[in-house]
């Protein structure tokens, strides 16, 4: 019987509406075989976290496994770097991917793995696997939240005027996952993970809808190919602190660490 500690040490990247969640039940141990180690934030903690704050170099001499969960700014910046120190890294912010010289290097670097969570969505598992039997020509995501929580400093007035007085659904922007998640970077990662799951940023469409009446975030994908269609949707709260992000995505985090933490039972 293998009797060497497995005890993964964990290190959160953004102590947000995410991390927190993540961080507090990585404390209170409720992820069996991970525990916190430290909490990296560009802001000053103080007592807030549960675990030290740390600049991130010294998180990679601490932890076995970074979650990142502070924007796609951080993986673009510190991605290759934590793989390349031995550090897993598990990835919120999936839109960095749609920067394929990035992607390429990440999945390219170790001894680090990089894993990345589903978040928001569901059905990757499936399109994932549907993939191999063909590919998946006609690939949809429509994504509906709060017009607050779609504002970017790119938008003109008249954009920014027209879902700020709309009374019902505003088309803000369609695009293909590569062009989508830069835009709106803290509201539509699910486009490059759904991307990652069909393995092909151009061939996801997304219409990104503006709805003052969404008090649930949704995110419908449709997908159809020679061998099958496939259709999920999902329909979130928003977390009251952060209403760009779905209440639920702290939670798939978790239940990505409960697996690399060893779990049995990783599919289900
Ligand atoms: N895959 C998915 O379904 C989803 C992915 N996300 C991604 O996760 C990220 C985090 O989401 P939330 O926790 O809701 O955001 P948040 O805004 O509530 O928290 C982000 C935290 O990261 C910190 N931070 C920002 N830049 C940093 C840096 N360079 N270094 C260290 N700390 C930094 C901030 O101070 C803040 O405490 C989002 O920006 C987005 O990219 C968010 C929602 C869903
Ligand atoms: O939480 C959500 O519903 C989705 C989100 O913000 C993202 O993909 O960045």
């Amino acid at each position: 019987m293998n009797t060497v500690s497995t005890v993964r040490k964990v290190g959160i990247v953004g102590w947000g509406a995410i991390g927190r969640t993540v961080g507090t039940a990585l404390a209170d141990g409720r992820v069996e075989g991970a525990e916190l180690v430290c909490v990296v934030d560009n802001r000053p903690l103080g007592d807030a976290a549960p675990a030290p704050q740390v600049p991130l170099e010294e998180a990679l001499e601490l932890c076995d496994l970074i979650v990142e969960a502070a924007g796609q700014g951080v993986v673009r910046e510190w991605g290759e770097r934590v793989l390349a120190s031995g550090t897993d890294l598990l990835v919120a912010s999936s839109g960095a991917m749609t920067d394929e010289e990035l992607a390429k290097r990440l999945l390219a670097t170790g001894p680090g793995r990089v894993y990345f969570t589903g978040g928001a969505v569901g059905g990757l598992d499936l399109l994932q696997a549907a993939r191999s039997l063909g590919p998946l020509d006609d690939v949809r995501l429509t994504t509906t939240k709060l017009p607050s929580t779609l504002e970017q400093p790119w938008m003109d007035e008249e954009l920014l005027t027209r879902m700020r007085t709309a009374t019902g659904p505003v088309e803000v922007m369609t695009g293909t996952a590569r062009e989508i998640p830069a835009k709106f970077p803290r509201s539509t990662n699910v486009a490059a993970s759904v991307a990652l799951a069909v393995g092909d940023l151009d061939t996801v469409r997304v219409r990104v809808v503006a709805d003052p009446a969404a008090h649930h975030t949704r995110h419908v994908i449709e997908a159809s190919g020679a061998h099958g269609a496939y259709r999920f949707e999902v329909a979130h709260l928003p977390d009251p602190g952060n209403p760009a992000t779905s209440q639920v995505v702290p939670y798939a985090v978790l239940r990505g660490l409960a697996a690399l933490a060893g779990r049995t039972g990783q599919i289900l």
